[in-house]
């Protein structure tokens, strides 16, 4: 699970995972477990007590977004839902209007439970549908399910419903690849997502292809498979928000755009990320955090000390930019000068990016735009985004070197 917090004067985003999924898809190196027994109830107590540790220790006042992720957060009852929504909303404001999304596998269990997760304050859907190759997935549904739950999550909450779908699976060609898009697109909601599958070290999948038992599709044509995806969805009014996002009808993500726009988040439950100035606790600077990945040892910590944080660290100027940078230059928008302003106040995107021979060869050869609104990727480039990152990253640490001091009070967004 993941909420998205803002303070007055700082962005905060909360992230909260439930880890468990009934099994494992043969591709998915996520943290996540099979459920030995029934322990909703002292996972719930717990992902509330992190949620008030956390919540105190960055002192953010007002949520924005709830981000419910996994794992397989379908499976969680939709009281523990509630529950930690109650949580969040006894500590700080959680307006009416904060965008509350929850991950739902297409199960008929996942269904059937939709309209008490509304019920329960959730109110965007972001549901899971591979449409085929559902056995080599590993995957738990069926397509007839996946239609139906895409239909049920519509009726419950219409224009907020999201679908994530994959390509680059093994045996699927471009054509099939198109095919199953464009069924897929006139079942759908206002919201894509499109991930490219990727061969984990450790999955089945992974195995089986090193074995030779699969093949998986040539980079040119996931290349192809990326581009023609991209120009469907187009001509049926979707646009391109992110590298693998895509909306019509204002239906972007709040919660992930507060990632891609630099903006702090709190990760609660086993195996969150955080990034958030731990106000509470005399921090000023902004910290990465990890929280423990495995959910016994995790609800173990979360008894004893009121949180599972594994591992935190504070971020340097440089840090914070590189990371400004990577999540800021996947949207199609990209960095504006005022963005930029904000992570940078002593050194503008042009005296970073203006003056370098090789950044001048992207924006050359049509790859990077900088003009008066910032630095983007062009259609082209967005493709191409790893090559041109490799480039603006060393860039920061040329022009930034780590003794400069970073003030977290400085965003204000
Ligand atoms: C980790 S799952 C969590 C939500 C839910 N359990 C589900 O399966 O949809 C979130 C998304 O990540 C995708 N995903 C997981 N492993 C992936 C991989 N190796 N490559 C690409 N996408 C992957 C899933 O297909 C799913 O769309
Ligand atoms: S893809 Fe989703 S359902 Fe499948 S194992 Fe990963 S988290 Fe669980």
């Amino acid at each position: 699970m993941i909420l998205t917090l803002v303070k007055l004067r700082h962005s905060v985003a909360k992230s909260c995972t439930w880890p468990y999924c009934l099994r494992r898809c043969s591709y998915c190196n996520f943290n996540k477990y099979i459920p030995r027994e029934d322990n909703h109830r002292v996972m719930t107590e717990c992902l509330q007590r992190e949620t008030e540790t956390l919540l105190r220790l960055s002192q953010v006042s007002c949520i924005t977004s709830v981000f419910f992720g996994g794992g397989t957060p379908s499976l969680a009852p939709p009281s523990s839902i509630a529950a930690v929504l109650e949580s969040v909303s006894r500590q700080v404001t959680l307006p009416d209007q904060a965008e509350v999304s929850l991950e739902v596998n297409p199960t008929p269990a996942g269904m059937s439970k939709l309209e008490d997760y509304c019920q329960a304050g959730v109110n965007r859907f972001s549901i899971g549908v591979q449409d085929a190759d559902l056995e080599v997935l590993g995957r738990d549904h069926s397509s007839c399910q996946a239609l139906q739950t895409i239909e049920e999550a519509q009726r419950l909450c219409p224009g907020r419903v999201s679908v994530d779908v994959m390509f680059g699976r093994p045996g699927q060609s471009v054509k099939s690849w198109e095919e199953e898009l464009s069924e897929l697109l006139k079942v759908c909601d206002d919201h894509v997502s499109l991930y490219q599958l990727t061969l984990e070290r450790g999955t089945q999948l992974f195995k089986k292809v090193q074995r030779g038992d699969l093949t998986v599709p040539t980079e040119d044509q996931t290349a192809q498979m990326y581009q023609s995806a991209r120009r469907f969805l187009q001509q049926r009014g979707f646009e391109q928000y992110e590298v693998s996002n895509f909306a019509r009808n204002n239906a972007a993500s709040l919660h992930n755009l507060s990632y891609w726009k630099g903006r702090q988040y709190i990760g609660v439950g086993p195996g969150a990320h955080g990034r958030f100035v731990p106000l509470g606790g005399g921090g000023v600077g902004r910290e990465a955090r990890t929280q423990t990945m495995e959910p016994d040892v995790w609800i173990r910590e979360v008894q004893q000390r009121g949180h599972g944080t594994r591992r935190r660290m504070e971020l340097s100027c440089v840090e914070v930019l590189e990371e400004v940078l990577v999540m800021g230059m996947r949207m199609t928008e990209g960095i504006s000068h005022k963005h930029w302003e904000l992570f940078s106040p002593q050194l503008s995107l042009r005296d970073v990016f203006g003056t370098s021979t090789r950044v001048r060869e992207l924006l050359q050869n049509g790859q990077l735009i900088l003009d008066d609104r910032g630095l983007r990727c062009s259609w082209e480039g967005l493709a191409l985004l790893d090559r041109s990152l490799n480039i603006v990253i060393t860039l920061v640490f040329f022009h930034l070197p780590d003794a400069l001091e970073y003030h977290e009070s400085l965003p204000t967004f």
